[in-house]
């Protein structure tokens, strides 16, 4: 059976004064997938996921999470999920026990349900040594993770992280991500913006390119970075000499452009792909040019977003 979407986001817009920054968004999110938000500083990440948490009211359009309107049900839509990137709600004079109780209580849990759900959270985030330590002693890395463990006290199913590892060094970043993986492997909905592609490549089924308000593509990695043209063959040729008869066969073969470069012949697999790499390898053969190296290359998220997105005016 088709599962229902957590999020639906249906033709949205947002305007600040005459501006306007969101342009007629849509996408949707389905259940127990990570899907990502990706684009440019001031593409329109941040206010198109307050839109969805009900922290912002949209001009046009609609929202539904689990089913519930955000414009007409914010509070059953406030129920829905967690939120992180809030760090300042956390106080830096208390333990991170008293963060975690505080919040639990706010939550409506007993005492000592509470308390009970502090320690646990603390031990699932490798916190435990540290649950008597006051914020202010807390490197960005356990904020982090503290701050993670907080949006998940009520137990959500859907969760948003705005930029879950900006500023973690790579070591932090990658327990992050370890830590967002098996949330979803327990059957939490994430969805996270972050500006960093190789999060979004790690860690997002799919991902919604946005540029100047705009939604440019939506798909999986992978499907993005077909759109941009498939992979990449490079073939390398012992000398200079060898380099046009062997611009000459790929030429035949593809009919995008072929670039060369020193003894390094290049060009986009397009839609051809393997089969055309076997016709190229035969015809190569059979006109005796010899090859010093091959390699065949899968764009990077970095030229979708780099060849898809313009970026701040
Ligand atoms: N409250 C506001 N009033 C006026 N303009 C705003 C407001 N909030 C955001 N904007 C503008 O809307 C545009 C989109 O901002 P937004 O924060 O959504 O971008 P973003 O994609 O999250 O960027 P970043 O990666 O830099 O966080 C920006 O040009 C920003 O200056």
């Amino acid at each position: 059976m088709e599962k229902e979407n957590a999020i639906e986001v249906a033709h949205v817009q947002k305007r600040f004064g005459d501006r306007v920054v969101v342009h007629d968004v849509s996408f949707a999110v389905r259940q127990g997938e990570v899907f990502g938000l990706l684009g440019p500083n001031g593409a329109g990440k941040t206010t198109t996921l307050k839109m969805i948490t009900t922290l912002l009211r949209q001009d046009g359009g609609h929202i539904t999470v689990n089913g519930f309107d955000t414009l007409t049900q914010p509070q059953m839509v406030r129920r829905q999920f967690g939120l992180t990137g809030q760090t300042a709600t956390i106080d830096q004079d208390l333990t991170a026990t008293e963060n975690l109780v505080i919040f639990a209580r706010l939550n409506g849990l007993s005492r000592s349900a509470a308390r009970a759900r502090a320690a646990e959270l603390l031990a699932s985030f490798d916190l435990t040594n540290a649950a008597n330590q006051r914020l202010s002693e807390f490197s960005g890395g356990m904020r982090r993770r503290l701050d993670l463990a907080v949006s998940l006290i009520g137990a959500p199913s859907i969760l948003f992280l705005d930029e879950p590892t900006t500023g973690l060094d790579p070591r932090t970043r990658a327990q992050m991500w370890a830590t967002i993986r098996d949330l979803v492997q327990q059957g939490s909905t994430v969805v996270l913006t972050t500006q960093y592609l190789e999060e979004a490549d790690q860690l997002a089924d799919r991902i919604a390119l946005i540029d100047h308000g705009r939604m440019v593509a939506v798909g999986t990695p992978s499907q993005l970075k077909q759109q941009i043209g498939g992979s990449r063959l490079s073939l390398e040729v012992p000398a200079a000499s060898w380099t046009t008869p062997a611009q000459a066969v790929v030429q035949k073969v593809l009919s995008g452009p072929v670039m060369v470069e020193k003894r390094t012949v290049t060009a986009d697999l397009g839609p051809d792909g393997l089969p055309a790499v076997n016709t190229i390898l035969q015809q190569l053969q059979a006109a005796g040019v010899p090859l010093s190296n091959f390699a065949m290359q899968e764009p990077s998220l970095d030229d979708v977003f780099l060849r898809m997105t313009v970026g701040k005016n």
